[in-house]
C-alpha cells in the first residue's frame, strides 16, 4: 500500500502521448485532433451563464468575522470560492507565476527531458485525464510531488536551486492555508478537530500530502472550438488555484451552466475536491470545472492539490450522517481513490457510493 503519492501509479501505468506535444505557437489553424464538439464532451456546448446575470463564485475576505460561514455556504452551493487577504505574500505569487512562465517557455525538447513516465507521478506532459477523451487539449502541464530537484536540474542546469526554493516556500504557505480553510469550512458545519481522528493534530501537517500542477494554455487561433482542460472534478480534499490575469477557468452549476471565474489580482481560487465531498457526506460539492483558452493571451495556472496522507482512510464524518441512515460513501484512501479515478474517471465517486436500501 503506497504511503507517498509518488508510488500511487506504480503498477498502474497510463500511456499518454507527451512526446507528441506540438509547438503550439507554430499552429495558425486548429488541427482536427484539437477540435471539440459535444460528441467529444456532452457539456462542451452547455450554455454559458447569461451575461449580466452577475453570478459567479463568491470572493471571500478571510479577515471578515463571518468568513467561516461564508466559506461553508460557498462549499455547499458552488463547491468553489475566491479568497482575498489569505496571507500568502504577493511576491511569492509573482515568483511562482514567473517560474511557471519560464518553464513553459523552454524549448519542447528541453521540457521533454523531464517528461512524466507512464507509471510516474511528476514531470512534464499532457493532462492525466487526456486518456478519457478522443480529442487533444490545448494545454501542457507539469506535475510536482516531493522535491522537484531532479526534474528542475534537467530543465535549468544553472538556476534550479532558486526555483526549488520558490516551490518549497509556495508549498509551505499553501499547506497552512489549505488546513485553515478545511477547518473553517468544517467548523461551519459544527465539526471540530475532535470529530476527525486522522486530522486531530491540526498543527502537525504530516497527515497531509499534496501535488503542485503547473498549467499552460497557449494562445489559440480558434479558442471557441477547442478545450484547454476538459471538465473534471479534483480528487482532493481542497485545491487552491492561482491563475494569472487571463480568464479561462469555468465552474459548472446545474442551474446556471458554465460560469467563468474572473481573475481577481492577488486572490486565490479554492475548490472542493471529491475527498471533501465524501468527508462531508455529500454536503460540500466537488465542483466540475474546466479551462477554456484565449485568442490573444496565454494563460498560466498553478493548482495546489491537497489531500490526506495517501494511506489514511477517509469516510463521512459521523456527525454529518443522520442516525437512521448509513453514510453516503464507504471509506477510501486517497491512493485507492486516485487509482479508481485513473481507471474510471468521472464514475469514481459513484463507484464508492453506498447504495441505500429502499
Ligand atoms: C494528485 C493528483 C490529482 C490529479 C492527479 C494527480 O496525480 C496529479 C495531478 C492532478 C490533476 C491535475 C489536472 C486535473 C486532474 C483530474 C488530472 O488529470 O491531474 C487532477 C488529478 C485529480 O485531482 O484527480
Ligand atoms: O487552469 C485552470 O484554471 C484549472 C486547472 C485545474 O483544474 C487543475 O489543474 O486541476
Ligand atoms: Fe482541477
Amino acid at each position: 500500500m503506497p504511503t507517498v503519492l509518488t508510488d500511487v501509479f506504480r503498477g498502474h501505468p497510463i500511456h499518454l502521448p507527451h512526446t507528441h506535444q506540438p509547438d503550439f505557437t507554430s499552429l495558425s489553424e486548429l488541427p482536427d485532433s484539437y477540435t471539440w464538439t459535444s460528441k467529444d464532451d456532452p457539456l462542451f456546448t452547455a450554455p454559458p451563464s447569461p451575461p449580466g446575470a452577475g453570478e459567479s463564485i463568491p470572493l471571500i475576505d478571510l479577515n471578515h468575522p463571518d468568513a467561516a460561514n461564508q466559506i461553508g455556504r460557498a462549499c455547499r452551493t458552488w463547491g468553489a470560492f475566491q479568497i482575498a487577504n489569505h496571507g500568502v505574500p504577493l511576491e511569492l505569487l509573482q515568483d511562482i507565476e514567473f517560474l511557471t512562465g519560464s518553464l513553459f517557455q523552454l524549448p519542447v525538447q528541453r521540457k521533454l527531458k523531464a517528461a512524466r513516465s507512464d507509471a510516474g507521478f511528476s514531470g512534464y506532459g499532457v493532462a492525466r485525464i487526456s486518456s478519457f477523451f478522443n480529442k487533444k487539449m490545448w494545454s501542457e502541464g507539469f506535475t510536482i510531488t516531493g522535491s522537484p530537484l531532479n526534474d528542475f536540474r534537467k530543465l535549468w542546469p544553472q538556476l534550479h536551486l532558486n526555483y526549488c526554493d520558490i516551490v518549497e516556500q509556495y508549498e509551505e504557505q499553501m499547506q497552512k492555508l489549505a488546513s485553515k480553510l478545511m477547518w473553517l469550512s468544517l467548523n461551519s458545519l459544527g465539526v471540530s478537530e475532535e470529530d476527525i481522528k486522522w486530522a486531530r493534530v491540526s498543527s502537525d501537517l504530516n497527515w497531509a500530502q499534496s501535488a503542485l500542477q503547473l498549467n499552460h494554455y497557449p494562445v489559440c487561433p480558434e479558442p471557441d472550438r477547442t478545450m484547454g482542460l476538459a471538465p473534471h472534478t479534483d480528487s482532493t480534499l481542497l485545491t487552491i488555484l492561482y491563475q494569472n490575469n487571463t480568464a479561462g477557468l469555468q465552474v459548472f452549476r446545474d442551474d446556471l451552466g458554465w460560469v467563468t471565474v474572473p481573475p481577481v489580482p492577488g486572490s486565490l481560487v479554492v475548490n472542493v475536491g471529491d475527498l471533501f465531498h465524501i468527508l462531508s457526506n455529500g454536503l460540500f460539492k466537488s465542483v466540475i470545472h474546466r479551462a477554456r483558452v484565449n485568442q490573444t493571451r496565454s494563460r498560466l495556472s498553478v493548482a495546489f492539490l491537497w489531500g490526506p496522507r495517501s494511506d489514511t482512510k477517509i469516510s463521512p464524518v459521523r456527525k454529518l450522517v443522520s442516525p437512521d441512515e448509513s453514510p453516503l460513501y464507504r471509506s477510501v484512501t486517497w491512493a485507492e481513490y486516485l487509482r479508481t479515478k485513473a481507471t474510471h474517471f468521472n464514475k469514481a465517486l459513484s463507484m464508492i457510493r453506498n447504495h441505500r436500501e429502499k
